[in-house]
């Protein structure tokens, strides 16, 4: 069994002359909620982006499942859900309609296969009763659940979000952090997830990456972080002290 869901080898990306991702190693295994933590600039988007195959790296390598993702993307991503981009969100459709025709993509489902997958996970992201509406009446908080609707679709084993929390109140964070707790707790989906949020990471996330300037500064379990920084209880306080260090 492959427990190493992401496994990133000596990865690097040069834009013109930059190089932003400086030869990064770090595996997120089966199970885990991992933050991915930095300051701005850091490289997370540009990582995560590598992760997806939406561009490719100057050097090193990214597997999925076992999948290089720049050889194979397709196989690669078979059991990936992701929330990188800004979700392509038609306002004026309804979200069934919405999650109906993207579920079309998947081309191992028949049609009453892909109803019942909609449903399903309209049920799981609890905004079965809000079906009917318009995508453009969804608030923040509503749209960042079908968000992750979309991209249990495909039945992921690993699921990748940036910046998923990005202007929620805190009602909306709540629901969040339960629902990616449930389904990890639940289904075994495992997480990676960049924020800016530190205390709502901490309260969900069992190991941490953290990167600054395109390296990584510290990864590992959360706990041991916490200790390592002097006993602290905050995240925040760890993460301060790191950056000062680095
Ligand atoms: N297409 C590009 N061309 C030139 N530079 C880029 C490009 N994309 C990213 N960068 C640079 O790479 C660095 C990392 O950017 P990235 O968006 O990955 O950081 P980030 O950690 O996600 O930041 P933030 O927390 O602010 O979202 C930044 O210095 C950014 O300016």
């Amino acid at each position: 069994m492959n427990t190493n869901i992401i496994k990133v080898q000596n990865l690097k990306k040069k834009i013109g002359r930059t190089e932003i991702i400086k030869d990064i190693t770090f595996q997120v295994k089966k199970g885990e909620i991992c933050g991915f933590i930095g300051p701005n600039g850091a490289g997370k988007t540009t990582i995560m982006r590598l992760l997806t195959g939406l561009i490719t790296p100057t050097g090193g390598k990214v597997y999925l499942n076992g999948v290089d993702v720049n050889k194979n993307r397709e196989e690669a991503l078979e059991k990936v859900g992701a929330l990188v981009e800004a979700p392509l969100f038609f306002p004026y459709m309804t979200a069934e309609k919405l999650l109906l025709n993207l579920a079309i993509l998947n081309k191992n489902m028949n049609k009453s296969e892909r109803i019942e997958k909609v449903e399903e996970v309209l049920n799981k992201v609890g905004l079965y009763d809000r079906r009917k509406d318009k995508v453009s009446k969804y608030s923040l908080g509503m749209k960042q659940r079908l968000g992750i609707a979309q991209a249990l679709l495909n039945k992921p084993e690993v699921v990748l979000l940036d910046e998923p929390a990005n202007g929620l109140d805190p009602m909306g964070m709540i629901e969040l952090r339960n629902l990616i707790t449930k389904l990890n707790e639940e289904e075994g989906i495992t997480f990676f997830i960049s924020s800016h949020l530190l205390d709502e990471l901490q309260k969900m996330c069992n190991n941490l990456l953290i990167i600054k300037e395109g390296k990584i500064i510290w990864s590992g379990n959360k706990e041991e972080l916490l200790r390592e920084e002097g006993y602290t209880e905050s995240l925040e306080d760890a993460f301060v002290k790191l950056m000062m260090k680095a």
